[in-house]
């Protein structure tokens, strides 16, 4: 998150882009200083830049005013407007969210109230909150007041990624992660362009670490083909683009949906031009087009498209949790002596070197049900990353432990060996 927020703070101070390329700042020109964004809000000024204005004004009221405005429109005619729709709990993982979101908070306000929590004025950066912790503990933030029902959601520390949760009235908790965040937008996407009547393809983009269930749900029962690509945005983005509309998501929260050239000018020709029911669903569209951050995933403005689809779709949180359940999982970290000895191929599902490695973790797999399991080299750690899903948690968490264990011996494991079960 940092090196990324570095390296376009890097851009924007030393270099220009024009069109797509980098070039040495020309000299005497000077780079707007935007004082303290989101990574996201960030991108969304490089892209009115870029485009010359045409996205957008590149300024932080401009991204304020094009995403309230889309997010007003969206939800002022909607069929539920109950009290329950319009709140909202934010944990901020104190981090810039927080800034960003009560500065937003007045353009929104008409539509959605929001509470926020880890604001920043006590506690640490992403500790013991945020949606990273959310995600890989399966566990409520730190900081957060929440009762029975209630629609919750966590921003990361730079506010790219964004979970939602909530707790039913037994105190379970329930984690709709990045995964089912992008089944909800295909399937209201879907829903309006079978109203439009226009073939424009629709493809979602995921990575290894996708629940099996969702990718299940989203090919079997919403019949939208689904990609899988390497760890890392940048990779989802790029296959995300071949499509007219390409929804992509990381299972911990990092995604977006782009619409191509074609696409955005056909929805605003219906826009203008067709019979009233294509009309009004392309109406919708051009500002579902609008809301979304079409530079990079963004807390900020995937919240505003849930909170739309919700509103619109009359769903509560647990219908939208509801439709289908996630595989147990589980995710382990190896430390290994050198985690480049550790090669993939499959978009990182199959593991090439060290010899033997796949073979091992295809043996275990064959002795649970429902399962799976994949091991990388991580791109940000010096670690190897575990993945396992199956049955149940604790079959999920034992083969997790015993493909950990096959690593260690295999890959060169150094310091404690994983035992195996959990
Ligand atoms: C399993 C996982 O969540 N991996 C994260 C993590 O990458 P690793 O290469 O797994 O360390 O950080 C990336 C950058 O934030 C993010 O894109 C990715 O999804």
């Amino acid at each position: 998150m940092l090196t990324e927020l570095r390296k376009t703070f890097y851009l924007l101070d030393n270099q220009f882009i024009i069109k797509g390329r980098t070039q040495e700042k020309p000299a005497g020109r000077v780079a707007p200083d935007y004082g303290l964004v989101t990574t996201p809000q960030l991108h969304y000024m490089v892209y009115c830049r870029n485009t010359s204005g045409r996205y957008g004004k590149a300024t932080i009221e401009g991204y304020y005013e094009k995403l309230s405005k889309a997010f007003i429109e969206l939800t002022k005619q909607a069929f539920c407007s109950g009290d329950d729709y319009r709140s909202l709990k934010v944990d901020c993982a104190n981090g810039i969210g927080a800034l960003k979101l009560r500065e937003m908070e007045h353009y929104i306000s008409q539509g959605l109230s929001v509470q926020l929590f880890n604001d920043g004025t006590k506690g640490k950066l992403n500790h013991l909150c945020g949606a990273d912790f959310v995600k890989s503990h399966q566990k409520p933030p730190q900081g957060m007041e929440m009762k029975a029902n209630e629609r919750c959601c966590s921003f990361d520390g730079d506010a790219d990624r964004i979970v939602y949760y909530y707790l039913d009235v037994d105190g379970h908790f329930h984690l709709i992660d990045g995964d089912k965040i992008a089944t909800l937008i295909s399937s209201f996407l879907k829903e309006l362009l079978l109203e439009i009547g226009e073939s424009l393809n629709i493809g979602v983009v995921q990575t290894a670490y996708a629940n099996g269930s969702s990718t299940r749900y989203l090919e079997e029962v919403m019949k939208v083909p689904v990609y899988c690509t390497k760890t890392g945005v940048k990779h989802l983005h790029h296959k995300a683009q071949e499509f007219d509309i390409g929804v992509y998501f990381e299972a911990n929260g990092h995604g977006t949906v782009l619409f191509s050239k074609a696409a955005e000018t056909k929805i605003k020709q219906l826009a203008k031009e067709s019979g009233d029911k294509k009309r009004e669903a392309a109406k919708m569209l051009e500002n579902v087009i609008d809301l979304f951050n079409q530079a990079a995933g963004d807390a900020i403005s995937d919240m505003l498209v849930i909170e739309a689809i919700l509103t619109r779709k009359g769903l509560t949180v647990q219908q939208w949790d509801a439709l289908y359940t996630d595989l147990p999982n589980r995710q382990l970290k190896v430390k290994v002596a050198d985690r480049q000895v550790i090669s993939t191929t499959d978009a990182e599902r199959q593991v090439v070197t060290p010899l033997g490695l796949q073979e091992a973790i295809n043996d275990l797999v064959k002795t649970y049900r429902l399962s799976r399991a994949f091991v990388r080299p991580s791109g940000t750690e010096d670690i190897v990353r575990v993945y396992a899903e199956a049955d149940s948690q604790e079959n999920a968490d034992s083969l997790a432990r015993a493909v950990s264990l096959a690593v260690f011996q295999l890959a060169g494991g150094v310091g404690e060996m994983p035992q195996p079960g959990f």
